[in-house]
């Protein structure tokens, strides 16, 4: 299995209301060299979220970019998608593992817990997420993190750590040179006027690093 880095973008239902707008916006992402899609879609529409899936899994391929499910197994089985992502409240890792099986890329959200990283990793997980780092447009309520978790994190995990919450292009930095192997973006990606060069702006971060 690749090693992921880089951006890591999730959808955003508001921001790509329309089957078009999200194509749209997620190959724009793509073509500015996005490493690793997460469909995020909190509404109860399953055959709208089926149908998304298919179709961005359909164009994740032809960039070879990993598309990950938000909350939900079965979606992510049933459309074939590359993995799913699990909060602590969206079912054990241990679970989407037997279910899905040892080829599928399982993230963990740990928030600002080493502990809740070191049980995802037992459980299977792949990689896993902390945040949030900087106040978030799209979760203004997400628990805070403190960048100083990323290194713990980097020193003690032997799995991808990523970042996410308020990330923009004039931090991310910050995040990347504490640790993060990936930066996970909404807001300051989806709801840029050109999303393939704002892509390409969070791509040279990790260059620049
Ligand atoms: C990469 C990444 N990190 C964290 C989250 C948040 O997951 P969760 O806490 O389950 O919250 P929702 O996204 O489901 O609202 C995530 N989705 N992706
Ligand atoms: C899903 C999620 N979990 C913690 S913050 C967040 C939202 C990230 O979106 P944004 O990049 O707009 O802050
Ligand atoms: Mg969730």
């Amino acid at each position: 299995m690749t090693q992921l880095h880089g951006l890591y973008g999730l959808t955003d239902a508001t921001l790509m209301p329309t089957d078009n707008i999200l194509l749209e916006h997620v190959e724009a992402a793509l073509k500015g060299g996005l490493s690793l899609l997460q469909y995020r879609d909190k509404s109860t529409d399953h055959s709208k979220r089926l149908r998304q899936a298919r179709m961005l899994l359909e164009l994740c391929r032809q960039y070879d970019c990993p598309l990950l499910i938000n909350d939900d197994v079965e979606l992510a089985h049933a459309s074939q998608a590359d993995g799913v992502h699990l909060g602590q409240q969206d079912g054990s890792v241990a679970a989407a593992r037997a279910y899905l099986g040892a080829h599928a890329r399982i993230g963990q959200t740990c928030h600002a817990s080493l502990e809740l990283a070191h049980k995802a990793v037992r459980e299977g997980a792949d990689h896993v997420a902390f945040g949030a780092f900087f106040p978030s447009h799209t979760k203004p309520d997400a628990c805070r993190a403190h960048l100083s978790l990323l290194q713990a994190a980097k020193t003690r995990l032997s799995v991808p750590v990523v970042a996410i919450g308020g990330i923009s292009v004039d931090n991310a930095s910050q995040v990347i040179e504490a640790g993060a192997d990936l930066v996970a973006v909404v807001h300051a990606l989806f709801a840029a006027p050109d999303i393939q060069q704002q892509t390409a702006r969070f791509v040279q971060q990790f260059n620049l690093s």
